[in-house]
Order: structure tokens, then C-alpha cells, then sequence
């Protein structure tokens, strides 16, 4: 019943307002759910909280190590427990925040086996993380690197993309285990199947786009749009420069952002 009326509803609403998403919680009788997009400037990085005010537990997607007293902050002003930091992917391009994270609160780290990267919880494609009275179904993304994943909310009709799907673009597939093919069919296979009406939360962005639809995409991203052929074509002749992070992220995202730290981040 509601993803009929999804569609009406989110037409009459600013979908980068966060008053839309509370609306559209308490259209569904989903009052609960709590709901930030959080954002690091540096790495142009977005940090998702997501919560259930009822029984107080919390998730944080993509945390950065450089903005972990912000959004611990946050969870504690909203009388928030976490219960899980999780990252779409070991990221190449800043310091995960899940390390300190755990340290700080007592939180699990979660990541997908493939990674390659060190947590308390690994996760792999069908399995759930759950929180309070709602859970993230785990789709494997493989593509941009083998362990990507993204993470729907199906009762909210919301996803988490990290870097599989960016606004209007996609991961790139020049380093890790990058594969244009595989990155193609994950997200024709995977995130292009859910509802039209999906809203979709990516790990970056470096336009100042905060959310877009699956149909959105479908119709209109420049890569995904093209035929297989076309796209991997495309993703191999991208020449873009290494993250500016590359060479302590990767080490340092191995072991859940907790190696050779710099002194003002410990
Ligand atoms: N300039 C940034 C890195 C930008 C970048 O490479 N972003 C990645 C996601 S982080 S692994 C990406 O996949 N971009 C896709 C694209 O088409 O640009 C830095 O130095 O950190
Ligand atoms: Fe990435």
C-alpha cells in the first residue's frame, strides 16, 4: 500500500528536505525511525545515522575518523545506543570511523567478507542488519571493489548505495579489485531492481546532490545508461587522479581505521 503511493507523495515533497523523510515516516506510521545525512567536506564523504527512537538503537553507514566525535555527539543527543558503525566498502579515499567508533561506544564494526578488511560482524549478500525495529537487507555490489555493498531498507523504501552508485555517476574501477563489468551487472542486477520510487543514498558526492530515485538513474545517469559494452569503454579510459588518501586509508581501513593514525585523529 505504500509504495502505491509513493510516488504522489514524493512529488509533492522536496526530496532534499529532511522534512520530507519524517513525513513520509509518519505517512507509513514508521514515527520512529530517525534519520540524519551527515557530510565530510575533506573526503566529500556522507555518514548516514539511522535509528529507532522507540527502543534507542542505532546504526551510523560510512563514518569518517575525522568526524567521529560529530556524529557520536549526535547519537548521544538523541539518547541513541550504537549498535553497529558499518562500511559499504573498505574505502580508499579517508580513514574509516568505525575503529574509534567502537572504542568510544562499545559499537560492533560491520563490513562484507570480500573486503578484506578486519570486523566484529561480516556480512554477505541476503543476510540483514537489524536495529530496533528495523533492518538493512545486504545486496553484494561487487564492481567499484569486491567487497562493495549496498544496504535497502525496504519498509522505508530507502538504499545505501556507498560507492556503487553515485548521483549521476558510479564508482570508479581503477584500483582494488575494480571491474567495469561486474560494477555494470551489480547495478543493473541489483540496485536497478528495487521499486522505481527507491531513494538512493550514496557514499559521496561531489556536486552537492544528497539523494536520488532508482528511476531516476535508470533514466538519466550518464554511465548506467549506456550498454555494457559502452560503459566498461568508458570506466577504462576515465584517467582519473588517485585519492589524494589512498596510501593511509587502505592500510589503516584493513584493520577498521585503527593503524598509524595521525596523533590529532587518536
Ligand atoms: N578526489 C578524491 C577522490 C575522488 C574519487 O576518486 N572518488 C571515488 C570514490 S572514493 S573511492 C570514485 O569512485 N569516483 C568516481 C568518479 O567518477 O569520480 C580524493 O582525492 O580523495
Ligand atoms: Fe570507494
Amino acid at each position: 500500500m505504500a509504495s502505491k503511493f509513493l510516488p504522489d507523495l514524493t512529488s509533492k515533497l522536496s526530496l532534499n528536505d529532511s522534512v520530507s523523510i519524517r513525513s513520509f515516516c509518519s505517512y507509513l506510521g514508521k514515527e520512529n525511525f530517525v534519520f540524519r545525512q551527515l557530510f565530510d567536506s575533506v573526503s566529500s564523504t556522507y555518514t548516514y545515522l539511522l535509528g529507532d527512537a522507540g527502543t534507542k538503537e542505532c546504526i551510523l553507514i560510512d563514518p569518517v575518523l575525522e568526524q567521529v566525535q560529530r556524529d557520536f555527539q549526535l547519537v548521544q543527543d538523541l539518547n541513541l545506543k550504537l549498535k553497529y558503525a558499518v562500511n559499504t566498502h573498505m574505502h580508499a579515499d579517508h580513514i574509516t570511523g568505525t575503529g574509534k567508533l567502537k572504542n568510544l561506544s562499545g559499537c560492533k564494526s560491520v563490513i562484507s567478507k570480500c573486503s578484506g578488511a578486519q570486523a566484529d560482524v561480516f556480512v554477505t549478500d541476503g543476510d540483514e542488519i537489524e536495529f530496533g525495529n528495523y533492518k538493512l537487507n545486504v545486496l553484494s555490489t561487487p564492481g567499484h571493489t569486491n567487497g562493495c555493498c549496498s544496504f535497502y531498507l525496504k519498509d522505508l523504501g530507502i538504499a545505501f548505495t556507498g560507492d556503487a552508485l553515485l548521483i549521476r555517476g558510479c564508482g570508479r574501477t581503477d584500483f582494488q579489485e575494480g571491474d567495469p563489468e561486474t560494477l555494470y551487472q551489480s547495478v543493473h542486477c541489483k540496485i536497478f531492481r528495487l521499486p522505481a520510487e527507491t531513494l538512493l543514498y550514496p557514499a559521496h558526492d561531489y556536486k552537492g546532490c544528497t539523494v536520488t530515485t532508482v528511476d531516476e538513474e535508470m533514466r538519466l545517469n550518464p554511465r548506467l545508461t549506456k550498454s555494457q559494452d559502452e560503459f566498461v569503454d568508458l570506466m577504462k579510459n576515465l584517467n582519473l587522479s588517485y585519492p589524494k588518501q589512498i596510501d593511509k586509508a587502505l592500510p589503516a581501513n584493513k584493520v577498521c581505521g585503527l593503524y598509524n593514525l595521525p596523533e590529532e585523529s587518536k
